[in-house]
Parts: structure tokens; C-alpha cells; sequence
């Protein structure tokens, strides 16, 4: 394993769940707070070639703002068993680095003059609850509940780590609090993205079942 290291981004263990009528309640018996209520449009990115999301890449505008999600090692998948790590990206700059690189061109002056095409486009209504941690450390779990503009809810629990050294923990994290919260599942649940292109974009999503990403 790598060594310990200063990331461009904090480190994302996510878990996702099928949120059944009892996990309001679960999250309010479990001492958990709803921190807030937001509603925000994704488009997300790629190339004709599908060079992105083909080797995990996420590119997505929320908002005005642009934000790339890939896995922490290059060349490995963020999916681990059925909870994912995702080094987030937010800085432009860095975004058009990673974006250059793997799609193997010069670095542009800014993200539009990559010439991208919009893949998905989808507005979420996310409730966020904070969980609170037993020991005393700077990690924290969230919980969202999302309900996505085509009929699509699902819920997710996430810890944010700095190092690599704590994603085996926060993995083990999400999974306590999955079934804290009666919602464990063994296998992957399916996030709002794989259900756009399920239904939207077949040939994408055929694409990226047969390259592993999903
Ligand atoms: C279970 C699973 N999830 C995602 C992927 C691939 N993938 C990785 S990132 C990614 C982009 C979407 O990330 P996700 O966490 O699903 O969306 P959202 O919850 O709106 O973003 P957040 O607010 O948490 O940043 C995808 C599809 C996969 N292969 N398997
Ligand atoms: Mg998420």
C-alpha cells in the first residue's frame, strides 16, 4: 500500500441503500441531526469516446461549479465490494490536469474548451443527516437521502477520510452504520448516474458494465 500521502482531495467511502420507510426514523433513534436541505442540478461530462467514465472518471458540473470524482490509485477501480472510495476534486485547475491527462490531450485554458459532451442531466433533492461518531476523531458519517427528478430515490452513508491508511476503517464505518440503520445490502446498490444511463443512455451503460466500471 501506498504510503501515507497529501492528496489533492479528501477521500470519499461511500455506501449506498435502498431507502425503505423506517430509515428516517432509524436516523433519528441513532441520535443523527438533518443538517440540511438542498436541491442542485448535475450534468455531467465525457468525451465521444467515453474516456472518462470508461477508466472511472466522473466529471460533473453541480451547480456553477465543476467537480471530478476517480479513484485514489490510478489505474484501480473505486468500486470495493459493494461501498466505493472517490477522491473528490474541486480546484479547477487541478480538474483540467487530471482531465488532460487521461484523456491524453494538452492542457486547455479552461474546462470548456475541452469540447465535452453532457451525458446526463438530473436535479436531486438531497436531505443530508450528520451522524454522530462514537470515538473522538475527525472523521465524520453523513447520511443523504436523494429523490432525483426521474422518480429515483436512494440513500447513501459516507465518511470522508485524509490518507489512505483510513479507508479500511471508514469501509468498515459505512457498513456498521448501513446496518445500524437497517438498510445493509450485500450487493451494490445502484446510484442515481447508473440509473440515468440505464434508462437514457443504453449503449453508455452497456459500455461500462462491459469495462467493470459498474
Ligand atoms: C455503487 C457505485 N457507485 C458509483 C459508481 C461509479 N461512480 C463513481 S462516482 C460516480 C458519480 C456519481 O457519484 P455518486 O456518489 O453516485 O453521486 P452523488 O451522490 O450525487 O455525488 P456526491 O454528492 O456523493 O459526491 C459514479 C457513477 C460505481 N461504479 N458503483
Ligand atoms: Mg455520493
Amino acid at each position: 500500500m501506498a504510503p501515507s500521502s497529501h492528496l489533492s482531495g479528501s477521500i470519499e467511502v461511500e455506501r449506498k441503500f435502498v431507502p425503505g420507510p423506517e430509515v428516517e426514523k432509524s436516523l433519528y433513534a441513532l441520535g443523527a441531526e438533518l443538517l440540511k436541505e438542498i436541491i442542485f442540478r448535475d450534468s455531467y461530462y465525457d468525451s465521444a469516446e467515453l474516456r472518462l467514465t470508461l477508466n472511472d472518471y466522473w466529471l460533473r458540473k453541480r451547480g456553477d461549479s465543476w467537480e471530478l470524482k476517480h479513484p485514489p490509485q490510478p489505474g484501480t477501480r473505486g468500486l470495493f465490494g459493494a461501498s466505493t472510495q472517490y477522491l473528490e476534486v474541486t480546484e479547477e485547475d487541478k480538474i483540467i490536469c487530471k482531465v488532460s491527462e487521461v484523456l491524453g490531450v494538452p492542457s486547455p485554458p479552461n474546462m470548456e474548451a475541452f469540447g465535452l459532451n453532457e451525458f446526463a442531466s438530473f436535479v436531486t433533492r438531497r436531505r443530508r443527516f450528520q451522524l454522530p461518531l462514537e470515538e473522538s476523531s475527525s472523521t465524520m458519517a453523513m447520511v443523504d437521502l436523494d429523490e432525483a427528478d426521474f422518480d429515483f430515490a436512494v440513500g447513501e452513508v459516507e465518511v470522508i477520510v485524509q490518507t489512505q491508511e483510513e479507508v479500511q476503517n471508514a469501509f468498515q464505518k459505512v457498513e456498521e452504520i448501513c446496518k445500524k440503520l437497517g438498510v445493509f445490502q450485500e450487493s451494490a446498490v445502484q446510484g442515481k448516474v447508473a440509473t440515468f444511463l440505464q434508462l437514457n443512455r443504453v449503449e453508455h451503460y452497456r459500455q461500462l458494465v462491459e469495462a467493470h466500471v459498474f
